[in-house]
């Protein structure tokens, strides 16, 4: 696993998730977009913490990273092969408060060329109280 930072405060990491806080407020999942024979134990590792009891309520960021690279997967395989087709709760600003719906989306970004995970942040913040 390699590291990166990206602008958000005190990030610890853990497994493929990062964990923004000890309360654990939301949930960064970094996919490789171009390890397509990994998807199915990436898909595995992400029901594991989908089904987490203290994870119930908590948003999910999903990450397709390495989208630069040619042949990388693009959104929609990214999300079929990860069992999140018609699962994902919307971009942009959607009011799921008054629902028992958990915040889930895939944003595609490449971490080299610094692009994609900044819409990711900026839609999971909405969500963080
Ligand atoms: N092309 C490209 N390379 C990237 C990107 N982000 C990270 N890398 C490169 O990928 C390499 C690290 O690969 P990772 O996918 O993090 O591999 P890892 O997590 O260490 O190893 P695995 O556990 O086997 O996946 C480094 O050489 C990074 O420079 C990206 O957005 N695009």
């Amino acid at each position: 696993m390699g590291w990166f930072s990206f602008p958000i405060p005190n990030p610890t990491f853990s497994g493929t998730a990062w964990f923004l806080n000890d309360a654990v407020d939301a949930v960064v999942y970094l996919v490789d977009a171009y390890d397509k024979e990994r998807f199915a134990e990436s898909k595995k590792e992400l029901d594991a913490l989908l089904s987490d009891e203290s994870l119930a309520n908590v948003p999910f960021l999903i990450l397709g990273n390495k989208i630069d690279i040619p042949y990388a997967a693009s959104e929609d395989e990214l999300r079929y092969h990860l069992g999140l087709t018609n699962f994902t709760t919307g971009k942009g600003k959607v009011n799921l408060a008054d629902s028992n719906v958990r915040p889930l989306e895939v944003f595609m970004c490449s971490i080299v060329r610094k692009m994609g995970y900044g819409d990711g942040f900026k839609w999971m913040s909405q969500y963080i109280k």
